[in-house]
């Protein structure tokens, strides 16, 4: 069965960031053992910095909970400035009091991906599970690494960047010949799996693919067309990124 997503539309992209880190903080009050997923790229960055603002101003408490990274490049040791542990590292973990043992990335080093990525699926499901998920959106649709073409049902694996991804992410490397062509990603079917799912778009950049993924067929053409068929998603984008056409 598919489903409309919610879709919060608000001003700009600094109230993305005040809602969702927001409602993020509300769940982690209730529930201080809470088990996040967390997204890279430019998207969470302002929530990642609104949320150290609330754990400076508002003591916000981290040390108990647990986090599980969408995706990793593959061949970037932990301490490279692009990857996305060094990434969360800098734009989260180190500015807050979270017990790093309970922060997951997958291991873009690590020697045998197959038994990785069925460990990295094992210790979410031990963890009992994602509670929230935090997406980011590329503008060709995908989710985490999750490129078009990629199942429904599929599970944390070893993927190939598209052209696009690659070009898009060039802007963090010093040459487009630097990103890396492969990545270790949590599927679709993993990440359907959270309790609750909360995708943040801002840019105009990203209208085209949030009208694909709330209006479009549920295809996995458009890989997040497919949090349709999941019961609580929510979109936060700002007007730039809202979706520009009717359904
Ligand atoms: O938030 P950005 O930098 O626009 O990237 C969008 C998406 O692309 C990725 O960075 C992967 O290419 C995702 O992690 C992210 O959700």
């Amino acid at each position: 069965m598919t489903s409309s997503p919610r879709l919060t539309v608000v001003p700009s992209a600094g109230d993305v960031a005040d809602q969702v880190a927001r409602r993020i903080a509300a769940a982690i009050t209730s529930n201080p053992k809470l088990v996040l997923g967390l997204a890279t790229g430019s998207s969470p960055v302002a929530t990642y910095q609104r949320l150290i603002q609330l754990h400076r101003d508002e003591a916000l408490d981290f040390s108990q909970l647990t986090t599980f990274n969408l995706d990793e490049y593959i061949g970037l040791a932990s301490d490279h400035p692009q990857s996305f542990r060094h990434f969360m590292q800098q734009q989260l973990f180190d500015h807050v009091n979270i017990d790093l043992a309970n922060t997951h990335v997958p291991d873009g080093q690590c020697l045998d991906i197959e038994k990785h990525v069925a460990e990295y699926e094992s210790a979410i499901a031990t963890a009992g599970g994602i509670a929230i998920q935090l997406l980011g959106i590329g503008s060709n649709g995908h989710i985490a690494f999750n490129e078009p073409g990629s199942a429904a049902d599929s599970r944390t694996r070893q993927v190939s960047l598209t052209g696009q991804t690659i070009r898009a992410n060039s802007r963090f490397f010093d040459s487009v010949d630097d990103v890396p062509r492969t990545a270790i990603t949590m599927g679709i079917g993993t990440i359907m799996e959270a309790d609750q799912i909360i995708l943040i778009a801002t840019g105009d950049v990203k209208a085209d693919a949030i009208g694909d993924a709330m209006l479009g067929p549920v295809s996995p053409d458009c890989p997040a067309s497919l949090l349709r068929m999941h019961n609580d998603v929510t979109f936060f984008v700002d007007e730039s990124a809202s979706p520009k056409r009717d359904a």
